[in-house]
């Protein structure tokens, strides 16, 4: 289960360069958040900082009431390009975590990391190396990565960077099922508003040196304040077009219940991989999407 993600007054520099300073948010446990921001905003940095890559000038991070430092290996990191090592095959860069734990029997690495390259959709891909396949493929090598000793935070360095609209929406959709699947907590950096208007329960935005805003998605994109909602309207459609607003959430926890995700693929003409067409609720979510759409 998801755990619940304390940061108080978190500052970070740089020698004399202050990236951010004071920030403070709570990731509620379980859910998904997303942190949008420019770029050079420090969104990457925030993110290290909460793995415990980078250390903090000032404040203080908890991860289920505890200390982060202690916690640190409760966090999986989807890094930005992968971070996968490129002469181990697919397979052995994924059993790279178990394998550093001490005596993970072989039986068990194997059964955990078909496990998971199995839930990713990289069946048949394991025996490559990550130059022989594409990058939306390593991008899902890197998530099974971050998923393989089962974390309860997992952090998502700009999964959309390099991808296409399309990939990146099969991976948004892949995001969204494995949360509900693990019910880990998930903060996800971007800079795609597509992203940020489908996937998320909560969303912050970092801008100035600072966190501008952060809570229920709809506040933060309906929000007049002058940041926000000049962040938001400075881009323009790029790639799919806009998500319907029929289709845009109306407020409350919608993401388990309303596949947005699959709906938009659908907007867009694309038909999504199989196993991906029912929400948790055994709903097919093209069903939902032809009732909305009726006249
Ligand atoms: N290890 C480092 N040492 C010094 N400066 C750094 C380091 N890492 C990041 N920075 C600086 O911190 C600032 C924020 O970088 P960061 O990568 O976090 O931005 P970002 O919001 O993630 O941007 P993007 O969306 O373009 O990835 C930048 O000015 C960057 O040069």
């Amino acid at each position: 289960m998801g755990v619940e993600v304390v940061v108080e007054g978190l500052t970070k520099s740089f020698g004399s360069q202050v990236i951010w300073q004071d920030v403070s948010l709570t990731l509620p446990p379980g859910e998904i958040s997303v942190l949008l921001g420019p770029s050079g905003a420090g969104k990457s940095v925030f993110l290290k900082t909460l793995a415990g890559l980078l250390r903090p000038d000032r404040g203080r991070i908890r991860i289920d009431g505890r200390d982060a430092g202690a916690e640190r290996r409760r966090a999986g990191v989807l890094f930005q390009d992968g971070a996968l090592s490129g002469s181990l095959t697919v397979y052995d860069n994924i059993a790279l975590p178990l394998r550093e734990r001490a005596a993970t029997p072989e039986s068990r690495v194997r059964r955990i990391v078909m496990d998971k390259i199995e839930r990713v959709g990289l069946l048949g891909a394991e025996g490559k190396r990550p130059g022989e396949i594409s990058a939306a493929l390593r991008k899902r090598a890197g998530l099974a990565r971050a998923l393989v000793l089962d974390p309860e935070v997992v952090l998502f360095d700009e999964p959309d960077s390099g991808l296409d609209p399309v990939p990146t929406a099969y991976l948004n959709q892949l995001i969204v099922d494995l949360n509900a699947e693990t019910g880990a907590t998930f903060l996800i950096v971007t800079h795609d508003l597509d992203t940020a208007r489908t996937v998320p329960d909560d969303i912050g935005l970092m801008a100035g040196r600072e966190l501008v805003m952060f809570g229920p998605r709809e506040m933060l994109l309906s929000s007049d304040q002058p940041v926000v909602s000049g962040f938001l309207n400075a881009r323009g459609p790029d790639g799919l077009p806009p998500i319907p607003p029929q289709l845009m959430p109306t407020g409350g926890r919608i993401r388990r219940t309303q596949p947005v995700p699959g709906a938009w693929l659908a907007a867009n003409g694309v038909v999504p991989p199989p196993g991906s067409f029912l929400d948790e609720h055994g709903r097919d979510w093209r069903a939902e999407y032809r009732r909305l759409l009726a006249p």
